[in-house]
């Protein structure tokens, strides 16, 4: 009802500004300033407020305003108990609510014994591209009203303060978000749609969880901190504020759990970055001018995203030929890289993305490539600047085990610890296949079976690895000495 009145009025007096325009070219100009004193005081008396409007979108930024989203999370929190139709949305696992105002409802703040009154208002705008069907398009903004008498203040203080109290909100509610990637082509044109599609990230691994020897554990965790808390330093030296992370190892060594242990640690967003859905260069820059600061940007198997090297194809070629002695890890990686035909990226659009011009848009980011193949990667791309660390993450050791016993099971110490550990020295396991052992699978299980089960584990890969040895070294006989 306010709304609709404010409206109507400020329609009334529109209409008086645009008679005016039109009419007044026709007057003397003697008489012009003087009546035009009594037509604002005619408007002023009709509609004595004035609207500012905030929106979504400015102009052709591709970017969302960041002030629309301050003034929407201060609206949400201040306007809840105020409106009275509101929009709901439900997060936490659908603990808890955060109510919204709805459109074109009106609110009505206070500060400074002003009356502050804001509408949320969508236009819907219709786009007909040539041989394309009709888009519409949604165009949101905010519109702040107040009397005219006000202006000053609400320019000087008022705005001030909702942009910093939104901002206040989003750090005190800030949900972190994992995001992937939309497939190019269902961004289409006009359309507003974001690059990226999320849901909240909720992973619980953590650096305390993650099994490793904890001497490179502890240098992980000094490189991550100092590079969160070196704003000033790298603008000193002239560099953007990100940092490049390669990591490496064989499958179940805790690549992923890693990334999430890092998002955890830092308080980042992860973009996780699917390749093989960016249809070419210019999209995957578009990918990273929307990713925002505090954020890690993953790309997960690296060597199967992208045909890297000329020379890597034909091997790939020559391996087809021979499916049956083919390595599972690799008959894996070739078949990821079959389905991503369809995108055109290239090495060098890739290179670009990760220290090219654009990539110095944002701050505060982590790109962290993983890989089961370090060797198979191109040396451009793991170069120290683009990739600054390289972290391997290995077969259990000792020490991982002993955190993953006190993760799984609560148990620090057990007498069946020495065998394990002379077994961990002796073969090769994944943190994986561990952690399948010691998990607790029913309630009667106790602690004990959980050991003998990996120590009987142990014994098999053990032996599994002695069979396989002597295999080869019985085919490397075989074949003679012209085979190297
Ligand atoms: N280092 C580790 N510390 C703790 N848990 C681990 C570790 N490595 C593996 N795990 C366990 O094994 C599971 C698989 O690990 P993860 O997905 O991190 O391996 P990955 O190295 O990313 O494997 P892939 O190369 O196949 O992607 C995890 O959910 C976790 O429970
Ligand atoms: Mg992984």
């Amino acid at each position: 009802m306010i709304g609709d009145a404010m409206t109507n009025l400020g329609s009334v007096a529109a209409g008086l500004m645009f008679l005016w325009t039109i009419f007044s070219g026709w007057l003397p100009t003697q008489f012009r300033d003087h009546v035009e004193q009594y037509v604002h005081r005619v408007r002023d008396y009709v509609y004595p407020y004035i609207d500012i409007t905030f929106h979504e979108y400015e102009g052709d930024e591709i970017e969302r305003s960041k002030a629309y989203a301050a003034i929407e999370r201060f609206l949400s929190t201040n306007s809840s108990d105020r409106a009275n139709r509101l929009r709901a949305k439900v997060f936490n696992d659908n603990e808890s609510v955060v109510l919204s105002m709805d459109e074109n409802v009106v609110v009505i703040d206070d500060f400074q014994d002003i009356k502050i009154w804001w509408t949320s208002k969508k236009n819907i705008l219709q786009h007909q591209p040539l041989y394309s069907k009709r888009v519409d398009e949604e165009k949101r903004y905010y519109k702040l009203t107040c009397r005219r008498e006000h202006r000053d203040t609400i320019k000087n203080a008022y705005l001030q303060h909702v942009l910093h109290e939104g901002k206040a909100i989003a750090v005190r509610t800030r949900q972190r978000k994992l995001y992937t990637n939309n497939k190019s082509e269902n961004i289409g044109y006009g359309n507003r749609r974001s690059m990226w599609s999320h849901i909240i990230f909720e992973h619980p691994s953590t650096f305390d969880t993650l099994a490793m020897d904890p001497v490179k554990k502890e240098v992980i965790l000094d490189d991550l901190r100092t590079f969160s808390e070196s704003k000033d330093y790298y603008k000193k030296v002239g560099k953007s504020w990100k940092r490049g992370y390669l990591l490496h190892g064989p499958p179940g060594t805790g690549k992923s759990s890693m990334i999430a242990a890092m998002a955890n640690l830092l308080e980042y967003d992860i973009y996780d970055l699917e390749l093989s859905s960016v249809k070419d260069n210019t999209d995957l820059r578009k990918l990273l001018i929307e990713t925002s600061s505090k954020s890690i940007i993953v790309i997960e198997d690296i060597d199967c995203s992208l045909d890297l090297t000329g020379q890597r194809k034909k091997k790939n070629e020559e391996n087809k030929d021979d499916d049956e002695t083919i390595d599972p890890i690799l008959k894996k990686a070739q078949e990821e890289k079959e389905k991503n035909k369809g995108s055109e990226v290239t090495l060098s659009g890739l290179l670009n993305f990760v220290d090219g011009l654009w990539s110095a848009c944002g701050s505060e980011r982590l790109i962290v490539f993983t890989t089961n193949f370090l060797d198979k990667l191109d040396v451009a791309l793991t170069r120290r600047g683009r990739m600054d660390m390289h972290i391997e993450l290995s077969y259990c050791c000792f020490e991982a085990f002993k955190v993953l016993a006190k993760n799984y099971m609560d148990l620090e110490s057990h007498e069946l610890f020495g065998i394990i550990s002379g077994l961990l020295k002796e073969t090769n396991i994944t943190p994986a296949d561990v952690a399948e052992d010691l998990i607790r699978k029913s309630a009667k299980q106790d602690v004990e079976s959980c050991l003998k089960n990996l120590i009987n584990s142990l014994k098999k890969a053990k032996e599994e690895a002695r069979l396989k040895a002597v295999k080869d070294a019985r085919m490397k006989d075989e074949a003679g000495p012209s085979s190297c």
